[in-house]
């Protein structure tokens, strides 16, 4: 295959599929009994919900210990309108399965404010407060007692009831396991991957970040809602002891020993879970304690699950993707001429930067004291002072990390100053770290990708997909250009983690001029370089400023400064000190005597 045919390929793995819909027409009618069909019906739904939960905590990296109380919420959502209501059975689980989502991304919404362990604690509690009510509400719920002769999918006959049910539960896995590989494939994955690295570096490409969150962890607590929701028409009786904290653990499990954020860990997880169910069910009492030791024990010995040890299998057998790396000529002139063209044809007019009388104190300390610059648009423009002078808090002001105290930033002719980190991004700010921010789980491409920016509408995304996958392939184009702009589109394939320093700064800037920047702010863009990386940068950076970009820079590199510099603003204890063209800052005798001292030579 060539190498434009395979960079450009659809990435979705669909022959699984036809493994999925192979056993699926076959198993029902082989002449085993009727337990494994229903073990085929439990394993289906049980799936569905660890699907949810994989994307929860193994993309977005938010972890959850209420899925119970969400899997309830569709168990009795779907049980009570089938069996009070007498609606049919597809509709009730459709109805449990949103009254979930619903009931999730109420939680998410609040929640969500926190994180890490105290996320964890917070769903702990909404999974238990969902269980409480189960138990208490006994008017609705029937209590411990339950709710029994919940209608069971029997279609006319009840000796085809288990088949039927099989096939039911079967399709919605194979619909839900597509939606999870949509997701793991495309920007959706490369978003909530990126919150999970970062939520400003997420923020600072544009994602908005909490309705991110809020919208995932509706989309598992539904999903785990439809699991519910599936077992209370199976097993035709819902009581409150089927939705404690242990079943939440169970789903846990079933994700972590799978391989959080694999697209087939969640089926190997629940498969090895529902296998260890069985063999413990004799000694029952140990449950949970065996759940846990499994955890620990997979935790230390296979980090990344059964789906990381099936790669590392696959790599030694030599089936591995990765196997198809491109190896080119890392600098073809003509390439990289071609490449400036194309991006060329990409690029927006940049804008221009006014800060007004900005200030910012940290409890009491003025780090920057009533600062105001302006920037012309397609100039390259560098902040420069002692350390300590506010540079990177100006910066930070700018990008929407800080809000100034006082003063105003006008972008273009537009006032962003109570604009988010997001809504900035998305009007043309894009930005590189002090610390570089980039995605390790994910290639290098994919990285730039990251920086693209989506052009049309999330709900045509799916179809796409699925059937052509031309969005994604334009987006992959743009990026390579950008890299073969930079010389790095040899690493396309790699991950971040095996590129030398000085390529992962080039990255950071790769993904940062996807983003079409109108200003680019550079936070210390050669810090850690050599003095011939920093001159492959400053060409870089006077090509973009060719293009039509305009440029902040902070930089302690002088002679890096005065070589690409059209204008400089110098700052000292917050304060600006002085504001004109190299020429001049160098011959400034309060910039000298505070900063620059004398020998500084425009190169
Ligand atoms: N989050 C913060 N909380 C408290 N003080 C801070 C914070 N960030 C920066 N400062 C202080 O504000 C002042 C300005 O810091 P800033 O990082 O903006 O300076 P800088 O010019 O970018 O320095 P450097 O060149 O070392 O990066 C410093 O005294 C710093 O200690």
């Amino acid at each position: 295959m060539s190498d434009s045919k395979r960079r450009l390929r659809p990435d979705p793995k669909r022959s699984p599929y036809l493994l999925w819909i192979f056993c699926f027409l076959v198993i029902p009618w082989l002449p085993i009994n009727g337990f494994y069909i229903f073990l085929a019906q439990t394993f289906f739904y049980t799936l569905i919900a660890v699907i949810g939960l994989n994307l929860l905590l193994g993309l977005s990296g938010q972890m959850s210990l209420g899925q119970a109380g969400f899997y309830a919420l569709g168990a009795y959502g779907s049980a009570l309108t089938a069996l009070k209501l007498g609606w049919p059975i597809p509709l009730s689980i459709a109805f449990g399965t949103v009254l979930a989502g619903l009931g999730g991304g109420l939680v998410g919404v609040f929640a969500l404010r926190t994180r890490g362990l105290y996320l964890a604690m917070t769903t702990l509690a909404v999974g238990y407060v969902l269980d409480i009510l189960a138990q208490r509400w006994i008017g609705l719920t029937g209590g411990a007692m339950g709710l029994s002769a919940i209608p069971q999918i029997e279609f006319g006959q009840t000796k085809s009831g288990p088949v039927v049910f099989f096939y039911f539960a079967g399709a919605a896995v194979i619909v839900i396991q597509l939606l999870s590989d949509f997701i793991h494939d495309g920007r959706f994955g490369r978003n909530l991957r990126a919150i999970r690295e970062s939520e400003v570096f997420a923020a600072s490409v544009g994602i908005q970040v909490s309705r991110w969150k809020a919208g995932i962890f509706a989309f598992a607590a539904a999903l785990a809602g439809m699991g519910g929701a599936f077992f209370a028409h199976q097993s035709g009786f819902v009581g409150s002891d089927a939705f404690t904290v242990r079943l939440s653990i169970a789903l846990l499990i079933a994700a972590v020993v799978g391989g959080l954020g694999t697209k087939s860990g969640p089926f190997l997880g629940t498969l090895i879970l529902l296998g260890i169910v069985e063999v413990i069910a004799g000694i029952d009492k140990y449950g949970l304690f065996i759940y846990g030791l499994i955890l620990v024990t997979v935790l230390l010995a296979f980090p990344k699950g059964a789906a990381g040890v099936l790669d590392k299998l696959n790599t030694k057998l030599g089936l591995s993707d990765k196997d198809t790396r491109l190896l080119e000529d890392p600098k073809s002139s003509s390439k990289q001429q071609r490449s400036e063209l194309a991006l060329s044809t990409s690029i927006v007019q940049g804008a221009s930067l006014c800060i007004q009388s900005i200030s910012k104190s940290y409890s009491g300390l003025k780090a920057v004291d009533t600062v105001s610059i302006d920037v012309l648009p397609n100039t390259v423009h560098g902040l420069i002072g002692p350390n300590g002078a506010g540079k990177s808090t100006i910066i930070n002001m700018i990008a929407g990390v800080y809000r100034p105290d006082t003063g105003r930033i006008t972008l273009g002719d537009q006032d962003i100053s109570a604009l988010s980190i997001a809504d900035r991004a998305n009007l043309g700010l894009a930005r590189t770290f002090q610390n570089l921010q980039l995605i390790e789980g994910i290639t290098v491409l994919d990285n730039v990708m990251l920086g693209v920016k989506h052009q049309q509408s999330y709900s045509k995304d799916f179809f796409d997909w699925l059937f052509k996958n031309s969005l994604e392939n334009k987006e992959r184009q743009e990026s390579i250009n950008i890299l073969n702009f930079l010389g790095l589109d040899h690493l396309a394939d790699r991950l971040p983690g095996e590129l030398p320093y000085g390529h992962r700064k080039l990255l950071e800037l790769a993904r940062a001029i996807a983003q079409r920047p109108r200003i680019l702010l550079l936070d210390e863009p050669i810090a850690g370089m050599n003095t011939q990386e920093a001159k492959e940068i400053a060409q870089v950076l006077l090509k973009l400023r060719h293009l039509g970009i305009t440029i902040v820079l902070v930089e302690h590199n002088m002679e890096f400064v005065m070589s690409v510099c059209d204008s400089l603003s110098v700052l000292n204890f917050g304060r600006l000190i002085a504001h004109g063209t190299p020429e001049e800052i160098q011959n400034n005798p309060t910039v000298i005597e505070a900063y620059l001292g004398t020998g500084v030579k425009k190169t």
